[in-house]
């Protein structure tokens, strides 16, 4: 895809390598994903992949890897920063997830909260994303918090907006995100735009997908011919990421990117 064509989009958009090319390596999921004139890349946990490999192909594609998540710890758990108890662990995750990032050059990671509740797990979580925020302050990373729909994620820490706001305010870092996942929103919270304006200053990075099912965006019940046109008008300059499910061949999904062209 010609540079010209690409910077005509509204706005700049990720490709989500956890859930888009998820029958390639992550290096040819890199290489895919420009091809199909992504301009930049995220992922999920690359931890198995050698990060000299993942390095060279966003070198040779010239793709940013916007970000990465801390691992999710055992099967159900999604993460441990809210886990009282847990801590050490949760900051060994923190710390292999910060270092995966900067053999990679990535500007972000998501510290995932895990299942858990209550004062004790709020205590946790904003100590341990105060924590993450400060050691990734010397490498210039953004730390993100991503509230997850109950439906998907039943008992994870952060549900809504609202809380990560709470929790934001609470750990007060000038490097500390708000990962606003238009799908997860609108499951639980809906009113997508009313949010996207009120949180901007606060949201570190956007991801996008069909609502409910979490295929394309181009399916289901949130427009984001509006949604992109609002964030241009907002001036979001970052790529928003595509986090859905393609169900099939990726290629054959990304009818939707030609559409908001
Ligand atoms: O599921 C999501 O929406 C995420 O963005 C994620 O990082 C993994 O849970
Ligand atoms: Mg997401």
């Amino acid at each position: 895809m010609p540079d010209a064509a690409r910077s005509d989009l509204p706005v700049k958009l990720s490709a989500n390598l956890g859930f888009l090319w998820t029958e390639l390596t992550l290096p040819d999921a890199i290489r895919a994903a420009a091809a199909a004139g992504f301009d930049a890349v995220e992922c999920h946990w690359p931890y198995d992949v050698d990060a000299a490999q993942v390095r060279a192909a966003l070198e040779e594609t010239g793709l940013p890897m916007l970000g990465l998540n801390t691992r999710r710890g055992a099967p159900g758990e999604s993460g441990l920063a809210a886990l009282p108890g847990r801590e050490a662990e949760a900051r060994a995750d923190i710390g292999e997830a910060l270092d995966y990032a900067a053999r990679i050059g990535a500007g972000a990671v998501h510290v995932m909260a895990g299942t858990a509740s209550g004062a004790a797990a709020r205590d946790a979580f904003v100590a341990n994303i105060a924590h993450a925020c400060d050691r990734a302050a010397g490498q210039g990373v953004m730390i993100l918090i991503e509230p997850l729909n109950r439906f998907d994620a039943p008992g994870y820490f952060l549900g809504t907006t609202a809380q990560a706001t709470e929790v934001m305010d609470a750990i007060d870092r000038p490097n500390l995100g708000l990962m606003f996942d238009c799908y997860h929103v609108q499951r639980t919270e809906g009113d997508v735009s009313r949010r996207l304006e009120a949180l901007l200053p606060r949201i570190g990075h956007i991801q996008i997908a069909g609502a409910p099912d979490r295929g394309p965006p181009d399916t289901g019940e949130l427009d984001y011919a509006h949604v992109f046109a609002l964030l241009a008008r907002l001036g979001w300059t970052r790529p928003v990421g595509a986090e859905y499910r393609p169900g099939g061949p990726t290629e054959a999904t990304l009818g939707w990117m030609r559409a908001l062209r």
